[in-house]
Formats: C-alpha cells, sequence, structure tokens
C-alpha cells in the first residue's frame, strides 16, 4: 500500500497555513524543490509538479476529480450556475451550448478588435505611467464588443474594474467572515455586484452569436454566464499584457524586435514567454472524488489536488534558464511536454477564450510597443490574487520616432 506524499511540517496548531498566506509563490515553490512532485502542502492538500502528473488530473482522468469541490466547497460561488462553476452533465450541457460559438473567426475579429481599441490609448510622452487603467479598458472594451456587440461606456468600466478589485482583494484575505455580516467589505461587495448587475443588463440586451447561443438560459443563468464571461475573458488578459509590457520594460532588446514585427510571430512569443514566466492563472485545484495514485503516495477521495502554473512553468527541467525571459525559446519546434506549460489549463475543462485571449494581447502588446518606448520606473512585486497581478507596475512612457502617441 503506498504511503502518503512527503511536505513541510506546519506549525501545530494552524499547520502551513500561515506560511502560505504570507507567500503563496515561495511557499509553493519551496515545497516542489524541496519535497519532489508530489507534495503534501497541507492537511488533505496535494500539489503535483510533475507533467505527466498533471496531465493525469486535467486530461487523461477528469472523472476522478470535480473542479466546485475542494477549495471552493461550502463557500457561496459568486455565480453559481455558470458553466464555470459547474460540474458533471451539467457542466457538460453548458459546454456543448456554448463552445461551438468560439469559433476561428471570433479569433480573428477579437485581433482587429483589441488593436483598434489600443490604438486610442493616449498616454501622454515623457511621463511616467500606471498602465493598468488604460490596458484595462482596451481589454475590457475589446473582450464585451467582441463576445456581446455591446462597447461599455467608461462608467461601465468603472463598475466591471470596482467588482473586480473587491473579488481580488477578498481572494488574497486570509479571513472569510460570513458574507450576511455587514462589514465595510462585503458592503463594498454587495454594491460592486449591484453594479455589475447593470453592466450585465446592458450586455444581454444586444445581440451576437455568443448571446444567440445562450438563448434558452434562464434569467439568473444568463446573468452568471454573462457576468463570469466578462469577469474571467477581463482581469486575466488584463495581466498577461501588464506582465509583458513589464518584461519589454526590462529588455530593450526584444521591445525593439516587437516594434518592428507587426504582431507576428515573435510578438506572439513574447505573450508566451511573459505568461510562463507570469501566469495570469496561477493556481488550479481540483477534488479527488476517489483514492487516487500519484509518483507512486496515495491521495485519498476528499483530498483538494492543486497544480501550479507559477512553480511548474519555472521548473528548469523543461525551461533551461528557467528565471530567465527568453521568448526566442517558442519560436523553434515545441520538445517539452504538454503538462510543462498550461497558462489555460488542459483538457475538456480548460479555458475556453485562449485563443481569443493570446489574439487579444498579442495585439493590444504589438500596437503599444509599435507606438511607445516603455522603460521600468520602479520595482514590480507578483501579488498573487485570484489573477496574479504586477503590483507597483509604473511604466516611463515616450513616443517612438515617427508614431504619433494620442
Ligand atoms: C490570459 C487570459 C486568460 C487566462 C490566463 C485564462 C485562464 C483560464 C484557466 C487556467 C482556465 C481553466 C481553469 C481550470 O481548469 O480549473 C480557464 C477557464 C475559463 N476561461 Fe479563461 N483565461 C483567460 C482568458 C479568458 C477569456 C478571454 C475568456 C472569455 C472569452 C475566458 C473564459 C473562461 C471560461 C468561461 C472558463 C471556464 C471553462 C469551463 O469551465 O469549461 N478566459 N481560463
Amino acid at each position: 500500500m503506498p504511503g502518503p506524499p512527503p511536505g513541510p511540517v506546519g506549525d501545530r496548531t494552524t499547520g502551513t497555513l500561515a506560511a502560505f498566506t504570507a507567500d503563496p509563490l515561495g511557499f509553493l515553490t519551496a515545497c516542489a524543490r524541496e519535497h519532489g512532485d508530489v507534495v503534501s502542502i497541507a492537511s488533505r492538500n496535494v500539489l503535483l509538479c510533475a507533467p505527466e502528473d498533471i496531465e493525469q488530473m486535467l486530461v487523461d482522468r477528469t472523472g476522478d476529480f470535480a473542479k466546485t469541490g475542494g477549495l471552493t466547497r461550502g463557500r457561496r460561488q459568486g455565480f453559481p450556475e455558470a458553466m464555470m462553476n459547474s460540474d458533471g452533465a451539467v457542466w457538460r450541457g453548458k459546454r456543448d451550448r456554448l463552445g461551438p460559438a468560439f469559433t476561428r473567426d471570433l479569433v480573428t475579429a477579437a485581433a482587429a478588435l483589441a488593436r483598434a481599441e489600443a490604438a486610442a490609448v493616449d498616454w501622454p510622452p515623457g511621463t511616467a505611467v500606471d498602465p493598468a487603467p488604460a490596458v484595462a479598458r482596451v481589454t475590457l472594451r475589446s473582450v464585451t464588443r467582441l463576445l456581446f456587440g455591446t462597447a461599455l461606456t467608461d462608467v461601465d468600466v468603472a463598475a466591471v474594474g470596482r467588482l473586480v478589485a473587491e473579488i481580488m482583494d477578498l481572494s488574497v484575505s486570509p479571513y472569510a467572515l460570513p458574507e450576511w455580516l455587514p462589514t465595510p467589505r462585503a458592503l463594498r461587495m454587495r454594491r460592486a455586484l449591484r453594479g455589475m448587475d447593470g453592466v450585465v443588463a446592458r450586455i444581454g440586451a444586444g445581440s451576437s452569436p455568443v448571446l444567440s447561443a445562450l438563448g434558452g438560459a434562464g434569467a439568473a443563468e444568463l446573468r452568471d454566464e454573462l457576468a463570469t464571461l466578462v469577469l474571467s475573458g477581463f482581469e486575466t488578459t488584463k495581466n498577461a499584457v501588464l506582465w509583458t509590457l513589464h518584461h519589454l520594460a526590462t529588455h530593450p532588446e526584444h521591445a525593439e524586435r516587437v516594434a518592428e514585427d507587426a504582431g507576428g510571430a515573435f510578438t506572439d512569443a513574447v505573450v508566451r514567454e511573459a505568461m510562463r514566466l507570469h501566469p495570469p492563472a496561477w493556481l488550479t485545484s481540483r477534488e479527488a472524488l476517489r483514492d487516487v495514485e500519484f509518483g507512486g503516495y496515495h491521495v485519498p477521495a476528499g483530498t483538494t489536488v492543486t497544480v501550479s502554473q507559477w512553480v511548474t512553468h519555472r521548473d528548469p527541467r523543461w525551461f533551461p534558464d528557467a528565471d530567465g525571459f527568453r521568448p526566442d525559446r517558442w519560436l523553434g519546434p515545441a520538445t517539452r511536454p504538454r503538462g510543462s506549460y498550461f497558462p489555460f489549463g488542459l483538457g475538456p475543462r480548460a479555458c475556453i477564450g485562449g485563443a481569443i485571449a493570446v489574439a487579444e494581447a498579442t495585439a493590444v502588446v504589438a500596437e503599444l510597443g509599435r507606438r511607445f518606448h516603455v522603460r521600468s520606473a520602479g520595482p514590480v512585486r507578483p501579488r498573487p490574487a485570484l489573477s496574479l497581478q504586477p503590483a507597483g507596475l509604473r511604466l516611463l512612457v515616450s513616443a517612438r520616432a515617427g508614431t504619433r502617441t494620442g
């Protein structure tokens, strides 16, 4: 009978919670480097780091795992009727309904819309800017125009931004107080959700292939589906663009190539490499529905099994000079195992908008990289909220010769 996986010895009462909460990325990295590919990171919590195990969980043995158990069990789900928050046959029905609307044409349209939105960014040259508000506006407006045919106003953009900020703050808080308590945070969250309801109502009144695909949904289901599509399609893509700008700001030689590349293979490689080092989705979890075995260790039913893009994307076994920003590694044929790089997840539950996100991010980076020189204006720290944010990012911006900046 195989034994349990090895792992860190935590505090007698709180286990490893304090170490995880203080520095989730550092904690998970240390677990992998010190204990191997299958690590018991807390009671009934296991981290998988080997590509073949990651593939097993996300692709080959999906029937042994549920998405909506584990870390999310018992917590009220923000949008419970959305595809993203469902499992089993209910999820299958929703994905079959929505999937066909995500066509190749939609991906092509995503690039054109994102480039047009990015063309309107008017950073004053010669200044240090926080790029997040402009990039948020570009990514949010392009994804909502693309999916729902609706151009959001600045009031809508602000309303979605407020909700995302609340969700991100909540996701880094170690304290989960009951939601009915009238804490300032709970009140802010309720206000932000009401603001989102207004945006969703406007979006739902539009017309598009995605809205037609959702034609048979009831009111609550439609609201949950639209809200999660907006939220998941926007914050992650925004962070992918912001991290890419950060890497270009610290690697002028790559920024020069992007300026010349007009959104070609090199710009695509730059975005992929940024998502390797700074994956917007840095953690994915499932609950084991039955006893399973990984790497010769026993993992009992009910265990939360986690895979981390942050940890595996930085493993030197699959990525030589793993901490270096080297976009050229994406230009040759891929020789690394499939489960070593999974910014959009893998298997049947992989991101429905991955191709759209890459097209959008590449188009925005191409357009901004063509018009602006960017230099780093200070230290940046990864903030592992629900999505990995570049905290403190500021860029010194100047116009490239021969381009208008606004
Ligand atoms: C850089 C941008 C993005 C990243 C890094 C990202 C990442 C992910 C990941 C890792 C998953 C799978 C989670 C799991 O296995 O538990 C996922 C699922 C999902 N994503 Fe994305 N995503 C991005 C952009 C988008 C966009 C643009 C859309 C919408 C157009 C979108 C909509 C969704 C939906 C609806 C799901 C749930 C799929 C399902 O449950 O069947 N995402 N995303």
